[in-house]
């Protein structure tokens, strides 16, 4: 069972004086979905960037599974809003391209990419290139690429951010399909907030100024679109649409309460 620590993070980027996260604390679980919400430069990316290894902490440690995270690894699978496939190449080689550069044998491979695309409803696309697909398929080739190396946590970075809305929810649903499917826990950022709210088990709103966590919400939404409710129904429950509106609320708190510091700044 994989778990996810981030233990009083904080982090400045080198030609900044303030800094963009500070004293955060997480923890991710199997079985959890966390999604993190907020304003424009909250910090959401930046956080995804730490536990991804891109960048490092200031202050603070982040753990999978008891080890410090270090760098970038092969046991944390990114999804990017711009997939960043390799346009040159098919479906195919995308979903392998890491498996490859780990030295899995041709034939484990291709089994392995069968069995992820047959994951992401994408079976018959394996020798498509990604020009030849659309922006939907597109992310979940992401999807099945960050998927192929088995890793211990997805880390989701608005990967439904350019889709339309009835592709986007049919994302949403696929993405907690595969949550489901394979217990791996789940990181994910996004600017929607009808998508967090449906999306997480746990639900963090992070704020701008001051810098650090407003809110946490334990949300069951999810749970119920596993359980086979639809995403239709569960959207438009007065349960959900009141969440929805509370989060709103704070969100827009934290674009007034910015907007307010800029116009006494200028
Ligand atoms: N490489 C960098 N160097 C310096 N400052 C940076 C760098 N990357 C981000 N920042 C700054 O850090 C702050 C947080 O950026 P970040 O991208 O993490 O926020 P975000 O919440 O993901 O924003 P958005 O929702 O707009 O993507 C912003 O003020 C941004 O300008």
């Amino acid at each position: 069972m994989s778990t996810l620590v981030i233990d009083q993070i904080s982090a400045t980027y080198p030609n900044s004086t303030q800094p963009v996260l500070s004293d955060i604390s997480l923890s991710l679980s199997a079985g959890e979905l966390l999604v993190v919400l907020g304003a424009s430069g909250s910090g959401k990316t930046t956080l995804l960037n730490l536990i991804a290894g891109f960048i490092e902490s200031s202050k603070g440690k982040i753990l999978l599974n008891d080890r410090p995270v270090k760098g970038p690894g092969a046991d944390r699978g990114v999804v990017f809003q711009d997939d960043v496939l390799l346009p040159w190449q098919d479906v195919q080689s995308n979903v392998a391209f890491g498996l490859q550069l780990a030295g899995v044998p041709l034939q484990a491979r291709l089994a392995k990419v069968q069995e992820i695309l047959k994951r992401v409803s994408l079976e018959g696309f394996a020798k498509r290139k990604v020009w030849e697909l659309s922006g939907g398929q597109r992310q979940r080739v992401g999807l099945a690429r960050a998927l192929a190396s088995d890793p211990q946590v997805l880390l989701l970075d608005e990967p439904f951010g350019a889709l339309d809305a009835f592709i986007r929810e049919q994302m949403q649903c696929l993405l907690l399909d595969v949550w489901a499917d394979t217990h791996k826990p789940v990181f994910l950022i996004t600017h929607d907030i009808e998508e967090a709210v449906f999306l997480a088990t746990d639900l963090v709103i992070l704020a701008p100024s001051p810098r650090g966590i407003v809110e946490r919400i334990s949300l069951d939404f999810s749970k119920r679109f596993i359980a086979g409710e639809s995403a239709r129904s569960i959207k438009s429950d007065p349960q959900f649409i009141a969440v929805r509106e509370h989060v709103l609320q704070r969100v827009f708190e934290q674009h007034v309460h910015t907007l307010n510091n800029q116009s006494v700044s200028v």
